[in-house]
């Protein structure tokens, strides 16, 4: 296989197989992709229809038109009130003063007279006296008439007019009315001839007046891209932006970039690999809004360089995915991106709303402002987007070159900012956004705690790689708040205490032993408690002590296997062994390398190869894809990559499968590829944490065999809940319950050592098989109690189950000297006693494991002083303290019975590993020799203060009630 590579070379091969990983992904989510790709083309054709129904709006009106060849407007009539836009029924033409006199009278007929086109009728015309009165009558009825005309008749050749009018341009629904075109000139054309005609006496008298705008192009005076484009193109921004966090979180929350992380992946290469990834998504998406903005024939696009535009909104695109890799720091979980995406989205549209009204760039306001606006990406886009759309306001306006990114526009004499500032802002805003995120990243606690410290930049072993074989505080350190200590205690079993000497004494310097790959030195972890804010109350945890100071040594080329019930501190162990938990106290080192030093930490993940107990795999990506990702990580030579996929794929046989999809994998192919993945790279310490959980009994005999094979040269360290696995594969075996290692040694020791020595099943006639439910072969039970009897008397021992057909027994090893003869007596009364058969076997590590358990649940529950209810066969009811097994009944005191009366009781552990009364014997009476123990608390009861106190029975000693029997 070869060296695996180190340094720049191996950051090179992680970087590329992540980079292929993410471009995979990509692939595989084509739905996410194809948004994140094609989502301008939408958005900019909602801002075509959008500047389309605008237009249309506008198209009446000739302000926004371009006018190269203007028509004359000759002699226009007056036109009805009606035609005035907001005129009230019913309305006026014209209203007029100066009614007092005959002559004016025929002036203003003839003007409704001669009306070109229509004649005004005379209901449609107001006569008053004065100015005054004209003026108080509009007072009174606003919007009622257009205009007022005033003549004064001087003397007979000089009449004098005046004229009024609301000259308020209005506009409705885009339809532009110029009051003095429209209403006022008309009036005062009329006006002028009848007086003229009055004057000089010739009622056709005429001239002709034209009336012609100036030849002009249409102005811009609304940009959709400008007013509309910051919100569309930041919610085109948005997919890549929403994308990138749910990514980086999911890889988090599913502990896969954790699992990368243990198998020795550099940071460096991690960001890197997604930027450079996201950096080519956000290029073509970026390519492709300036294409689609050219293809509807935006002047934004067409008259603004190309270059300018692209790189714009490429910068933006980029700035928002530096911001999402900053986010991602903050959030756990993936379900969160969608909603932090809105929420920055809306953020974004209000902020931008400001700066398309003109805060903060522009002369009013200081450079303070615009330097904290300039902070948040959407804002600068805003700002650009108003820029680039200002050059290009009329078709005739040539648009920012990519030379004069650098000036500001001639016609913007408000200019603070250039297109080129803005870009020096979208960089420079970026790399902060990508800094602090690798800072956050490192600093803030993830799951299970672990963080660097607020500094751990200025340890110069961070950068070089050196160091690591000694206890570095503020490495990888516990978060906790402080923790109530343990209590320190000796060993009660031998052979532990035995090996916790031997490796105080190394640790000490006083012993070596070349031969150890992992040497745990007083490990203690303790989960702080955590207290929970509720709507009116707090809810407080006590801290947990998962480990109570550990000290093991795992050897080379030995698999050591951790047992354990539920909860016992298996997972821990190795979790804090892979740096995934903080230790709270006491040190490991594996091959050297001190796990509580985060560059020992960094050499041990070159290592170290772990399968953990759930699952970490990438739906999306295949077995064999896996197997080279992670070869990939470990640094195995590019060369042999290929062979040693192909094998390790065939070994746990998903040579088939290893083509397809690891999210249709069964439990079973999810397990097999996980330990596959943890033995790539040819790892000098594996961990496999339950490795054969759902597998079926073929494939985890198949498994046993590759983790056998694996043995050979690295060190293994095992936790399971299968008895028979680790009978069979490991070499030494530790089991431990309630953070703390009980028992250590091969399988032979612990079963001659915790086992309660030998099993023996007595069948009796036509009962070969146990079934004690055909009743006509049934021994009678005087025979029965005559074996009892005989084994009562030759070994001292009671049967540990009974039934009409079978007797069991556990005989303890002290008495192993008696069986060859005992069993022979036995043979030879096998007709007397109605044997059918006689089974006799070593105690089996699943018996040790439960022994150990339970013993470790009833240390707990007297340490604890917990109670048990036991209710009699009369439906009497007294408390036992948990894990006691023989029990005298206060109050059963008799003549007969002196002594009162006692129950056997029987105890099981239910799932949870609580102890929990399963059943009792019948109540006999207790033997003259036999005390209470010295702890036991007796009591008859009683009521007090109105509440009946539950009575407790009488511990007995179990080793006088035996032999008293
Ligand atoms: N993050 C945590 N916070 C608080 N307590 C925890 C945390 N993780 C584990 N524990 C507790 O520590 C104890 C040991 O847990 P651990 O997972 O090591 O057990 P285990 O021996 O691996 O059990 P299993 O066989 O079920 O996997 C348990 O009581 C568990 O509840």
């Amino acid at each position: 296989m070869g060296d695996l590579s180190s340094g720049f070379t191996l950051f090179q091969q992680q970087y590329k197989s992540l980079f292929k990983k993410n471009l995979l992904l990509s692939w595989r989510n084509k739905r996410a992709t194809f948004l994140q790709l094609f989502s301008s083309f939408f958005f900019i054709f909602l801002i075509f229809c959008i500047e389309k129904a605008i237009r249309a709006r506008f198209d009446s009106s000739a302000e926004f038109k371009s006018v190269t060849d203007p028509e004359a407007l000759v002699s226009p009539p007056i036109p009805p009130c009606e035609d005035k836009f907001y005129m009230k029924r019913p309305c006026f033409d014209f209203v007029w003063s100066g009614n007092g006199s005959a002559r004016l009278h025929k002036i203003v007929d003839a003007i409704r007279d001669n009306n070109l086109g229509r004649s005004i009728p005379s209901s449609k015309v107001l006569s008053f006296k004065t100015s005054d009165e004209v003026n108080q009558w509009l007072y009174n009825n606003p919007l009622r008439c257009p205009g007022a005309l005033h003549f004064t008749e001087k003397n007979d050749s000089v009449i004098s007019y005046g004229l009024q009018t609301n000259s308020t341009p209005v506009a409705k629904r885009g339809h532009f009315e110029d009051p003095t075109l429209k209403f006022q000139i008309p009036l005062q054309i009329a006006a002028e001839r009848e007086i003229a005609r009055s004057l000089i006496g010739a009622p056709s008298f005429s001239w002709i007046v034209g009336l012609k705008e100036f030849a002009h192009p249409a102005t811009e005076t609304f940009s959709a891209v400008a007013t509309l484009g910051p919100a569309f193109f930041l919610a085109i921004a948005m997919f890549g932006f929403v994308f990138q966090i749910s990514s980086l979180t999911t890889e988090k929350e599913l502990k896969l970039r954790q699992e990368m992380t243990l198998m020795g992946l550099f940071d460096s290469a991690y960001w890197l690999s997604w930027l450079t990834w996201e950096g080519i998504i956000t290029l073509i998406s970026s390519l492709f809004t300036v294409l689609f903005g050219m293809m509807f024939q935006f002047d934004f696009f067409l008259h603004n360089s190309f270059a300018v535009v692209f790189l714009l909104f490429f910068l933006f695109e980029f700035n928002m995915i530096g911001f999402a890799f900053l986010l991602s720091a903050f959030i756990s979980k993936s379900s969160s991106s969608t909603s932090v995406g809105f929420f920055i989205f809306i953020i974004g549209f209000l902020t931008q709303l400001v700066t398309i009204f003109g805060f903060p760039y522009s002369t009013t306001f200081s450079s303070t402002y615009r330097t904290i606006w300039s902070l948040f990406p959407p804002n600068l886009l805003a700002g650009a987007l108003n820029l680039l759309a200002g050059a290009t306001s009329t078709p005739s306006d040539p648009g920012v070159s990519w030379k004069g990114r650098t000036k500001c526009s001639p016609n913007d004499t408000d200019c603070v900012i250039t297109i080129n500032d803005i870009y020096l802002w979208l960089v420079g805003t970026f790399l902060v956004w990508f800094i602090l995120a690798i800072y956050f990243d490192n600093i803030i606690p993830n799951a299970s705690g672990v963080r660097k410290s607020a500094f751990y930049f200025l340890n110069l072993g961070y950068w070089t790689g050196k160091g690591g074989n000694k206890v570095e505080e503020g490495g990888i350190c516990s978060c906790a708040a402080s923790v109530p200590p343990i209590e320190l205690v000796t060993p009660d079993d031998e052979d532990v205490l035995a090996e916790e000497t031997s490796v105080k004494a190394q640790a000490r310097g006083e012993e070596t032993d070349s031969d150890v790959a992992v040497q745990i030195r007083g490990l203690v972890k303790t989960y702080p408690g955590t207290t929970k804010i509720g709507c009116c109350k707090c809810k407080k945890t006590s801290s947990y002590h998962a480990l109570k100071g550990l000290w093991v040594n795992f050897a080379k080329n030995q698999l050591f296997c951790l047992l354990g019930p539920n909860g016992a501190g298996k997972t821990t162990v190795i979790n804090c062994l892979t740096g995934i938990t903080p230790v709270t106290g006491g040190d490991a080192l594996i091959y050297g390398y001190s796990i509580r030093n985060s560059v020992g930490m960094s050499n041990i993940r070159k290592i170290i190869g772990v399968c953990p107990q759930f699952d970490i795999l990438w739906d999306l990506l295949t077995g064999q894809e896996h197997l080279y990702l992670f070869a990939n990580i470990k640094g195995l030579s590019p060369a042999s990559i290929g062979s040693v996929v192909k094998k390790s794929i065939e070994e746990v046989r998903l040579t088939e499968a290893g083509k397809v999809r690891a999210g249709s994998y069964s439990g079973g192919m999810k397990r097999r590829l996980s330990v596959a993945i943890a033995l790539i790279g040819d790892p000098k310490l594996v961990i496999l944490d339950e490795p054969t959980t759902g597998m079926d009994p073929i494939t985890r005999r198949h498994v046993w065999d590759i983790i056998e094979n694996a043995k050979k040269g690295r060190a293994i360290i095992l936790t399971t809940h299968s008895m028979e696995e680790a009978d069979i594969l490991s070499d030494r075996i530790g089991i431990m319950a309630k953070g703390r290692l009980r028992c250590i040694g091969t399988s032979i020791r612990l079963k001659s050592r915790f086992g309660t020595g030998f099993i023996t099943n007595v069948n009796f006639s036509g009962n070969g098989k146990g079934d004690s439910s055909i009743g006509d072969e049934v021994v009678s039970s005087a025979k029965q109690e005559a074996v009892k009897q005989f084994f009562k008397t030759h070994l001292g021992v009671l049967p540990k189950e009974e039934n009409k057909a079978f007797l069991t027994f556990v005989i303890p090893h002290d008495r192993e000297g008696l069986l060859t003869r005992f069993f022979a007596d036995l043979r030879e009364r096998e007709n007397k006693f109605g044997i059918s058969d006689i089974q006799l076997g070593l105690t089996t590590l699943e018996e040790v494991f439960l022994n150990i358990a339970k013993q470790a649940e009833l240390e707990n529950a007297a340490a604890e002083g917990s109670l048990a209810t036991l209710t009699l066969s009369s439906g009497y009811s007294i408390q036992v303290p948990v894990g006691a097994r023989f029990v005298g009944i206060p109050g059963t005191e008799s003549e007969e019975n002196p002594r009162g009366l006692m129950v056997e009781v029987h105890w099981d552990q239910d799932d949870s590993g609580i102890l929990c009364i399963s059943h009792h014997s019948a109540e006999t009476p207790i033997p003259p020799s036999v005390q209470p123990m010295p702890y036991s608390a007796a009591g008859h009861g009683g009521r007090f203060l109105g509440r009946t106190e539950p009575v407790h029975g009488v511990v007995l000693d179990p080793n006088q009630v035996i032999i008293g029997q």
